[in-house]
């Protein structure tokens, strides 16, 4: 910080009304800001601030601190980030957990399934957002709901390029954003990019809705507490295939369609009755994000990924999101990896052996020799041992990095979450690199 800006930090209080928010954003480089609830009660994207703690937000941090009763908040930090909003969509969004949390009722009374909530719309409505109100309401009413992510360009429970699922046991943290991460079930898609590679995305989305109702099976409380599936933005043609296919992979009872009439149309038509369609409205607060914010934000989850996010000894010990990490990085001879990539490349059906389609293709597991193309990809650790398993319908425990490749010695330098050395597994190339600059 230089000294000029350092004049105009300062600490600013706000008086909020009750059913409004204090909207902030921080933009600058190396900015903090510390916020504390003076008075009152006030959350964050539903999750509960505890009145005279200090939290801190730091460059990137888009924030809405919402009250249903009226509070008094102190700011430390640059002077105009901030703005007070009257108008928030906050009630219908309470309205919806409400009736979500009837469902659930009935689900309890009943031993049966809760609902299954999609929350849909384009890019930049607060998709993400909603899900974390929704999941932190009810994790605050004691439910355990389970959180899908389906958006592969933000790999909000692993690393960008991946599907996954969480059981969520508390609410989010308000510094990191995240649910605590212990045990997600996480599924490779190996790119950030939807259309490379469609029908390996709507595979891993059915094995993804069917792995987590066979574990929901064996966990009442969580069964009747439902699903909350967030989706990604795309949705036109092919991308309103995939939205529909993961409708019906996860049986939906509930779609949430945000501030999108057209879509909202189109899914009343094509949906079974039994489902039902609501449109809400978004709030004014979501931020619109630049393609050079969201790849930054990708590195950053990588980052995070092996590194941590430096949430102090306890965070670590919990092994939860926001702990600071310690990677291991070692040596591994090429001869010693089985190296894999999902899709060989795309011919005509016309090329294709008989009886098999373009499709058939993408599935394929086509062997990777190692060499300098390896260099700064994430490798997927695959539970499959062999090619001849079905490696494509396997969750993956984890992901390295290839951090330098020594073709002299053919050897990689690997980055990995765990000491070695790596298990005697399949590992799967990703189109997704990350120069690890630690
Ligand atoms: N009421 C609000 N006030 C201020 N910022 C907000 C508010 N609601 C959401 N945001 C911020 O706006 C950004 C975009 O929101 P969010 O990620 O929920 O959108 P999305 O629709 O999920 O986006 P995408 O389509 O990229 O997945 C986030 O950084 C979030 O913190």
């Amino acid at each position: 910080m230089t000294m000029g800006e350092e004049k105009e930090s300062e600490i600013q209080e706000f008086k909020l009304e009750k059913d409004s928010e204090l909207r902030f954003e921080i933009e600058n480089n190396n900015e903090t800001v510390v916020l504390e609830v003076k008075a009152g009660m006030a959350e964050i994207f539903g999750t509960e601030l505890v009145k005279g703690k200090p939290y801190s937000f730091t460059t990137g941090a888009k924030v809405a601190v919402f009250t249903y009763h009226g509070c008094t908040i102190e700011l430390k930090g640059r002077k105009n980030i901030s703005y007070i909003s009257k108008e928030t969509p906050m009630m219908s969004y309470l309205n919806c957990h409400a009736c979500l949390e009837k469902l659930r009722q009935k689900a309890e009374q009943e031993g049966g399934r809760g609902p299954v909530t999609m929350i849909v719309g384009p890019a930049d409505v607060g998709k993400s957002t909603v899900s974390r109100i929704l999941l932190n309401y009810a994790v605050r009413m004691r439910r355990r709901p389970v959180y899908v992510d389906l958006d592969i360009g933000q790999g909000a429970i692993s690393v960008p390029g991946t599907m996954g699922a969480i059981l969520v046991e508390r609410p989010a943290s308000i510094e990191e954003g995240g649910f605590s991460q212990q045990a997600p079930l996480v599924f490779n898609f190996g790119s950030v990019k939807y259309q490379s590679n469609l029908t390996l995305c709507n595979i891993i989305t059915s094995r993804l809705a069917e792995v987590v109702q066979e574990r929901l099976q064996s966990n009442k409380k969580a069964n009747a507490s439902g699903i909350i599936v967030n989706t990604a933005g795309w949705i036109k043609g092919d991308g309103y295939k995939l939205l529909t296919h993961a409708a019906q992979a996860f049986e939906v009872d509930v779609v949430l369609v945000l501030d999108q009439e057209r879509l909202y149309n189109e899914l009343v038509r094509d949906m079974p009755n039994f489902v039902r369609i609501v449109l809400l409205p978004k709030s004014g607060g979501v931020v619109e994000r630049s393609v050079s914010y969201r790849q930054e934000m990708r590195d950053k989850r990588v980052r995070e990924y092996f590194y941590g996010s430096g949430g102090g000894a306890a965070a670590a010990a919990q092994g939860v999101r926001g702990a600071s990490l310690h990677p291991h990085s070692f040596d591994v001879k090429w001869s010693d990896l089985k190296i894999y990539k999902i899709g060989a490349p795309a011919l005509p059906d016309s090329c294709m052996p008989l009886g098999m389609k373009a499709e058939d293709n993408m599935t394929k597991l086509v062997a990777v020799q190692p060499g300098l193309n390896l260099l700064h990809h994430l490798l997927a650790v695959s539970f499959a041992s062999s090619a001849e398993e079905d490696v494509i319908n396997s969750n993956v425990a984890g992901f390295v990095c290839v951090t330098a490749v020594d073709t002299d010695r053919q050897t990689l330098t690997i980055l990995s979450p765990q000491p070695r050395p790596l298990p005697d597994t399949l590992l799967i190339m990703c189109d997704i690199q990350f120069m690890d600059n630690h």
